[in-house]
């Protein structure tokens, strides 16, 4: 439209720069504004004075209410005059509103920072250490150059050199009561204020450590674009539509108040050591709990040279069976979470046997771990900071790490110690123990009175020590890994004999399913299909690109390739659980489907032998892969159509997870995780993700399977439905770690 010739007499303006009402600065170009943006104005016809006033090429909008071109007369034009006017202060009143909404978003991000700050702070100066000349925080000093003593009151002393006397921890107690002013001021204050700063750069040149949640952030300005259409507020750096984005304002962490430390420790994680479902655990729960603010750790076992990873600098020695080893702690900030590892040489090169020797040395390797990991908060500065020991919760993992809920509470908080220091303790899987003969309790090196906490009398073996016993009992909670494995470890059959400390404690025991890192196990994204013929794809390419996945597994096992064979797969450790028997009872009905099996799998040595064997009986039908390889479990997951899971137990089960989130249908035991992640097809409601049988039992898999191949051929359409149901779950581990966060909350309130 034409501009109007004559500038208007009168001008009501919101510019991004002064107030709402206002005249512009230098000489304007007008433009009408066209018949949308009018009628979003509330103005009708096409000879309405409301002009679009540029200047420059900065597009500046204003109200114009000109006389030019108006038939209505002097009434109108002040009704309009009038109704532009309330607009306006309506505006203003919302932009006030905003702008208080921003100053306590502001106020609250500032307090959190500053609570933590302080939080770090006492932690660093109350732990009782004097950090003038040792902590390595401040210092970077190797502590194996400073003086120490044990812990004053115990024999059992974890490290060599910790020097924390006790009594003093009941001092720091009182202290943290104080209001800040009344803390009496410490040497150490300068030089922790550039730590502190030191670590707040760390923290912000990695990720923020707020995270910003555009759902949130976003809705007060959406809510305004709409009440006021393209007015700019406060000192918003975007000149876009208008709509100011404030680019300093984070929201809160996801889990407010609840922000806490949190330490993982597993002997497995991966992507550095996986020999299981554990270390995948242990890779991503940790970086989905830092997503919701936590400053969260994770220790491992350094077990090769690994690329990351730095080393801190600091060195200490632990006693483990009479004899004084050494310990490295080398570090990574990574996605959010420092992962911390500790280096020994009974850990070197043993990452393809993590849980392999004589029983004594796997148990050595583990207190020497525990012993090390419990006290990773108070020596290893991380972004130049120790993460301390007040509002601090470990997160245990299986027998290997169960030791450390038993040290935290037997050399510290028995001893008026880390008394904010609370320990969760996940099973994984209740069949592996850390079982051994009574004697084993010296290499423990625990205060007598704590024999109690390991010996456990077991119908076969008589009276016997059992690390996960002394876990169970010790940590202020126990987690485990579905809803219904934690209902069956309760029972006679799924306990495996710790059944009835698991019922003493069942105040303390939860479930929580397992979630997928997304990054990893992702068809969209996985790095694993992105050559030899496989391809990423998605839900709406999941026709074709599955089809591709397939075709290129096919060739790259050697099978014939068709597409319209079903391709059947199995993953996972070879041994009882998993139920590869039942497979092998099933395989002579399986050969004479047309179908084609592809297992792979390391364990037994029976059971790897089976897969070959198979394997060279039906070399047209059949692949058995012995070997662990993550590349050949992801073009599995993607390239079969079913993946069979007949586990005679399976806590949570991530595989069949991953298969669903590939479009690939599970077939499984419903039993723990399965029975709650795996909901059986309906072909009456067209629900369900998949088939289940009631019994690990050959005949009830072939049952399962037979109904499962009769839709996979007759029913493409429920096939459809049931792969696009799976892949539309939401399965990563975000929920799952709200989850979690309960219990540690949970965990943190216990006393
Ligand atoms: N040969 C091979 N090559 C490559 N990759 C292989 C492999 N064999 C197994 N894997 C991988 O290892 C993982 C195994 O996951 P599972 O959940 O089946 O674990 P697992 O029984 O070890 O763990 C326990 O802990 C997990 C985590 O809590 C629980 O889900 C589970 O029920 C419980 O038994 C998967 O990522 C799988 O792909």
């Amino acid at each position: 439209m034409a501009s109007i010739g004559s500038p208007p007499s009168f001008i009501v303006g919101a510019t991004r720069e002064n107030s709402v009402l206002s005249h512009t600065r230098s000489r304007p170009k007008f433009h009408c504004y066209s018949s949308k943006e009018r009628s979003f104005l509330g103005c009708g016809g096409s000879k309405c004075g409301l002009l679009k006033v540029e200047n420059g090429d900065k597009s500046k909008r204003v109200l114009a209410i000109g006389k030019s071109g108006n038939d209505g007369g002097d009434d109108e034009a002040e009704d309009r005059i009038q109704a532009t006017i309330n607009k306006s202060k309506k505006v203003l009143a919302l932009q006030k509103e905003l702008l208080q909404q921003i100053a306590e978003r502001k106020e609250l991000v500032s307090s959190i920072r500053k609570s933590i700050t302080q939080s770090e702070d006492e932690l660093i100066f109350f732990d009782g250490t004097d950090k003038s000349t040792q902590d390595p925080v401040i210092s970077g000093v190797d502590i194996d150059e400073q003086s120490a003593s044990g812990i004053a009151s115990s024999r059992y002393s974890p490290s060599a050199e910790v020097n924390i006397p006790v009594g003093v921890e009941e001092e720091k107690v009182l202290e943290r009561k104080l209001p800040t002013e009344q803390v009496p001021p410490n040497k150490n204050a300068q030089e922790m204020s550039k730590a502190i700063d030191s670590f707040e750069t760390y923290r912000s040149e990695k990720v923020p450590f707020y995270q910003f949640k555009p759902s949130e952030s976003y809705s007060v300005k959406e809510e305004m674009a709409e009440e006021v259409g393209n007015v700019s507020f406060g000192d918003s750096k975007s000149e876009g539509n208008g709509i100011a984005v404030e680019e300093n304002i984070g929201s809160p962490p996801l889990a407010g108040v609840n922000v806490m430390n949190i330490i993982l420790v597993a002997a497995e994680c991966t992507p550095w050591s996986k020999t299981g479902g554990l270390g995948d655990v242990a890779g991503a729960l940790p970086k989905a709990l830092a997503r919701r603010g936590h400053r969260v750790m994770v220790v491992a076992p350094y077990y090769g040279n690994y690329a990351e990873p730095e080393h801190t600098g600091i060195r200490r020695r632990y006693t483990v069976d009479g004899q004084n080893m050494e310990v490295n702690y080398f570090q990574a900030y990574i996605d959010g979470v420092d992962f911390v590892f500790i280096d020994s040489p009974v850990f070197r090169n043993i990452e393809h046997n993590i849980y392999g020797g004589k029983r004594e040395d796997i148990l050595k390797r583990m207190v020497l771990f525990c012993k090390a990991a419990v006290e990773v908060p108070w020596h290893v500065p991380c972004g130049g900071v120790c993460y301390g020991d007040g509002n601090l919760v470990f997160i245990a993992n299986d027998w290997h790490t169960a030791l450390l809920p038993v040290y935290l509470k037997a050399y510290y908080r028995d001893n008026g110690l880390m008394s904010f220091t609370r320990s969760v303790l996940v099973i994984h899987n209740i069949a592996h123990q850390g079982r051994g003969p009574v004697d084993d309790f010296k290499y423990v090196d625990l205060p007598g009175h704590y024999l109690d906490h390991f010996k456990l009398y077991d119908p076969l073996g008589g009276d016997h020590f059992n690390i996960f016993a002394a876990g169970l009992k010790t940590a202020d909670r126990i987690l485990t890994v579905s809803n219904a494995y934690a209902w069956e470890i309760k029972t006679q059959e799924g306990g495996w004999g710790l059944d009835g400390i698991i019922n003493d404690n069942h105040w303390k025991l939860s479930g929580i399913v397992n979630g997928i890192d997304t990054t990893e196990w992702s068809p969209q994204v996985d790095v694993h299909l992105k050559s030899d013929g496989y391809t990423n794809y998605s839900l709406e390419t999941l026709h074709t690109g599955k089809a591709r996945c397939k075709a290129a597994l096919q060739e790259e096992l050697g099978l014939p390739i068709r597409e319209d064979v079903p391709l059947i797969g199995f993953i996972g450790r070879l041994d009882h659980q998993k139920g590869v028997d039942l497979i092998a009872a099933a395989m002579p009905w399986m050969v004479d489907q047309d179908i084609q099996l592809v297992m792979l799998g390391t364990g037994r040595p029976d059971l790897e032998d089976m897969l070959k064997h198979f394997e060279g009986q039906y070399r047209d039908k059949v692949r058995g892969w012995v070997g662990f390889s993550v590349k050949v479990a992801h073009r599995i997951t993607a390239g079969a159509d079913i993946l069979l899971m007949p586990s005679r137990f399976e806590p949570c089960g991530l595989n069949q997870l991953y298969a669903m989130n590939y479009g690939t249908v599970p077939v499984v035991h419903a039993v723990g995780g399965l029975r709650d992640t795996v909901h059986p097809f309906d072909p009456y409601n067209e629900s369900g993700l998949g088939w289940t049988f009631g019994r690990a039992e050959a005949d009830q898999l072939i049952h399962a399977m037979g109904n499962c191949l009769l839709t996979y051929r007759e029913y493409k359409e429920s096939w459809k439905g049931i792969q696009k149901r799976g892949m539309m779950q939401d399965l990563s581990w975000d929920s799952a770690a709200q989850n979690y966060e309960e219990v540690l909350v949970a965990a943190k309130y216990q006393w």
